[in-house]
């Protein structure tokens, strides 16, 4: 039995993804998904995802960050195993999933995945920052010359600083020129930038549509890796029907060696 292993990335987030539809991925061993993620010692990815079977849905997302722990919700994780889906053939222009925050709706066209994610009913102000969860816990704060700031320095701080032993995803977020917003993300679990974060774009869609910074409810956010859209509805601050959607590619496929 071979252990073949497919890479794929959604604007930039890049994931070694397994069908481990016959349950014989040693889940349990988080040393070695920490190296097959490893940039050095293994593949190289910011999280490695396995599909899985589910009785009620179509496949289940088992997610984990690069740091060998399964993780919470992961928006690009998440469009990334729809592509994989349909490649499997699983499924086809629709589908149903569960992952580890509830059950997700999505539709693929070409290789642009929208993704139905989890509501949200409480955004939490802070000094100079809103929290939330979309899935994966996010602090979300605009900054000015998004460009040179340091984001893992400021991230690696504010992670465990503001938030604890849990700790957080820490967004820094500055409008752009076409009405959008520019977003760099320090990744909880990857303890690094990574080059886009699709909870992380998702809190700061509503992050911003919450500030008075946006009247819209489709919101274009650019990440380093790629442009993502946000579209939602808001009813009494509570935010429902959010989708995230924007390109998941397959990348490469190769065999583990372990
Ligand atoms: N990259 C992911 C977020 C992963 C969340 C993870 N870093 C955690 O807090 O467990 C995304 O696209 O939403």
């Amino acid at each position: 039995m071979k252990n073949i292993f497919y890479k794929y990335q959604g604007t930039g987030n890049d994931f070694v993804m397994v069908d481990n539809r016959n349950g014989q991925f040693p889940k349990e061993n988080n040393a070695l998904i920490a190296k097959i993620c490893h940039r050095r010692f293994g593949v190289g990815s910011d999280g490695l995802i396995l599909l899985e079977n589910d009785e009620t849905t179509d496949f289940r997302m088992v997610y984990f960050n690069a740091d060998g722990k399964e993780g919470s919700m992961c928006g690009n994780g998440g469009r990334c195993i729809v592509a994989f889906a349909h490649f499997l053939e699983i499924i086809k222009r629709e589908t149903t999933f569960i992952a580890v925050d509830g059950v997700h709706e999505a539709t693929i066209i070409g290789e642009v995945v929208s993704l139905k994610m989890a509501d949200v009913s409480e955004v939490k102000e802070k000094p100079n920052a809103l929290f939330m969860n979309t899935g994966s816990p996010h602090h979300v704060q605009m900054v000015k010359d998004l460009k040179s700031f340091n984001v893992v320095k400021e991230g690696a701080r504010m992670r465990y600083g503001i938030y604890g032993e849990k700790g957080s995803n820490i967004n820094f977020v500055e409008a752009n020129a076409e009405g959008g917003f520019d977003i760099r993300t320090y990744e909880r679990g990857v303890e690094d930038e990574t080059l886009s974060c699709g909870t992380g774009v998702t809190a700061i869609a509503l992050s911003m549509y919450h500030l008075g910074n946006t009247k819209n409810n489709t919101i274009a956010v650019n990440a380093l890796g790629g442009n993502l859209e946000v579209t939602f509805q808001e009813n009494q601050g509570s935010y429902s029907d959010i989708y995230l959607k924007g390109e998941a590619k397959q990348v490469f496929k190769g065999e583990m060696l372990w």
